[in-house]
């Protein structure tokens, strides 16, 4: 099957900053992939050499086969930017519209406003309207072309709780008819809720790409917290499946590979070892181990298939 898009070794620098390095990414149709990563980790560089917006220094985007320029122009990309400006006098029927007459197969006006939940707002004029609710309507101009391909920056970041749950109800109705979404977020539960895989970038390089829960459990497995006398860290971090503890006045916290060859080291070591606990690793402590600014944040590199 032809890919929704690939990039295949991008780089792209901005005077000193090599703002990305070397990233490649295949991405088949269907998939709703989230981009995440810090600050200036090169994720809104990367969309806009994807949308063709900015041209790589080095490296191919294709989407569908095309070049980014063709797939845009053919109306098969949607994009919506973080910020793009309203007019501030149209209404937002009034601009959908006019975003309609720019496309060669544009969906219905009244269609567009439905999908993108805008409905109830059609005839308010865009200056009146609050950053969430802007927000909404840039993703019913993204819709306008019906494109096979959405592409996100930070969507909902203007949004409150209640508008980020309306917008990612649109969302899932959009991609359960098979479409593509790559969607940067700063918000690691939309990764977790609405991805089916992510793509985790630092300091312009792709640190890890896969399914959420594979990229979850790459990082550290698990963690297992237990009251420890008699302990150091040094002989807590020596036991099987460990790859890191500390330990403050008796509580032992193990960033463990493997929680079960931990506990049995544990046990067998320390037998006066009690009130065990296991549990999983968040998508947020991945996050942080994968984006360190430490040795650590490499450390299982070669071992595990998800990071890079
Ligand atoms: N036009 C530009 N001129 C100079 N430097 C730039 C330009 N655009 C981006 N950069 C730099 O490139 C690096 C990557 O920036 P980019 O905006 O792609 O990161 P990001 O991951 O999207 O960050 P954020 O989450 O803050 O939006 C940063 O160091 C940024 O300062």
């Amino acid at each position: 099957m032809e890919d929704a898009f690939s990039l295949e070794g991008l780089e792209k620098r901005f005077g000193d900053v090599l703002a990305v390095d070397g990233v490649s990414v295949r991405v088949a149709p269907g998939e709703v992939v989230a981009l995440l990563g810090p600050n200036g980790a090169g994720k809104s560089t990367t969309i806009d050499m994807l949308l063709g917006l900015t041209r790589p220094d080095t490296g191919q985007v294709r989407v569908a086969g095309l070049s980014a320029a063709e797939a845009m122009d053919r109306g098969m990309v949607g994009a919506m930017a973080q910020n793009g400006t309203l007019l501030r006098d149209a209404t937002v029927a009034e601009l959908v519209g006019l975003f309609a007459s720019l496309h060669r197969n544009p969906l219905p006006t009244r269609e567009v406003l439905k999908r993108a939940g805008v409905t109830e707002y059609a005839n308010r004029r865009c200056g009146k309207l609050s950053g969430g609710e802007q927000q909404r309507v840039r993703f019913a101009l993204a819709l306008v072309g019906d494109p096979d391909l959405l592409v996100l920056d930070e969507p909902t970041a203007a949004m409150d709780v209640e508008g980020r749950r309306r917008f990612w109800a649109s969302m899932r109705e959009y991609t359960e008819t098979g479409r593509t979404v790559l969607f940067a977020t700063h918000y690691l539960a939309e990764a977790e809720d609405y991805a089916d895989r992510v793509v985790l970038m630092r300091h312009g390089r792709v640190v890890a790409d896969g399914p959420v829960g594979e990229v979850r459990a790459a990082v550290a497995g698990r963690v297992l917290r237990a009251v420890v006398p008699e302990a150091t860290e040094a002989g807590l971090v020596a036991l099987p499946g460990v790859s890191r503890a500390v330990l403050r006045a008796g509580h032992a916290e193990l960033s463990c590979a493997d929680s079960d060859a931990a506990i049995r080291g544990l046990l067998r070591e320390f037998p006066l070892a009690a009130n065990i606990e296991i549990t999983a690793v968040g998508l947020e402590e991945a996050f942080i181990a994968l984006t360190a600014d430490t040795p650590e944040g490499q450390n299982t590199a070669e071992t595990e298939g998800v990071l890079r």
